[in-house]
């Protein structure tokens, strides 16, 4: 099992960006939340920063944690922690991904998600409709 958290960062126009997996990585081509592996020692919100730093260059505030979704894929297991972050400033410079888009939420369901994600953007979704 690996743990993984993940930021569905919004930014002030009300959209939401996705990351594109590259084909030199697992999952290659799809796309996913920006994020990474927890290491030893770091809290799930700590990762996060750390990751979105790390890939995109760019700085956000957590908002608020999703529940955790565990998936199975045939290789591995997964545990996803997702954070809804608020943008902060910084402009994005892609490190591992292929692209990257700003999109808005009706019509997150329209990529190509990789599977453990698609729990998270039902939950996003449904986190909207309050
Ligand atoms: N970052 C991220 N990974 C995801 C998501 N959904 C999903 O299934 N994954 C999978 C893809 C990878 O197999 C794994 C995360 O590994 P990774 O390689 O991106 O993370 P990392 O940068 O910390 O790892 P590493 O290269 O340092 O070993 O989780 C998601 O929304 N975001």
């Amino acid at each position: 099992m690996i743990f993984v958290s993940c930021a569905i960062i919004e930014n002030s126009n009300g959209q939401v960006l996705a990351t594109r997996r590259s084909e030199a990585m697992s999952l290659p081509m799809k796309w996913e939340f920006a994020g990474g592996k927890v290491e030893h020692g770091e809290t799930y919100d700590e990762t996060i920063l750390r990751k979105i730093k790390e890939e995109l260059g760019i700085e956000t505030k957590v908002s608020k944690q999703l529940k955790v979704v565990i998936s199975h894929y045939p290789n591995f297991s997964i545990t996803l922690i997702p954070f809804i972050c608020r943008y902060v400033n910084g402009e994005i410079l892609l490190h591992e991904h292929h692209e990257f888009t700003w999109l808005t939420a009706n019509k997150l369901l329209s990529l190509d998600w990789a599977a453990a994600d698609i729990p998270v953007v039902h939950q996003y979704l449904s986190s909207l409709q309050i």
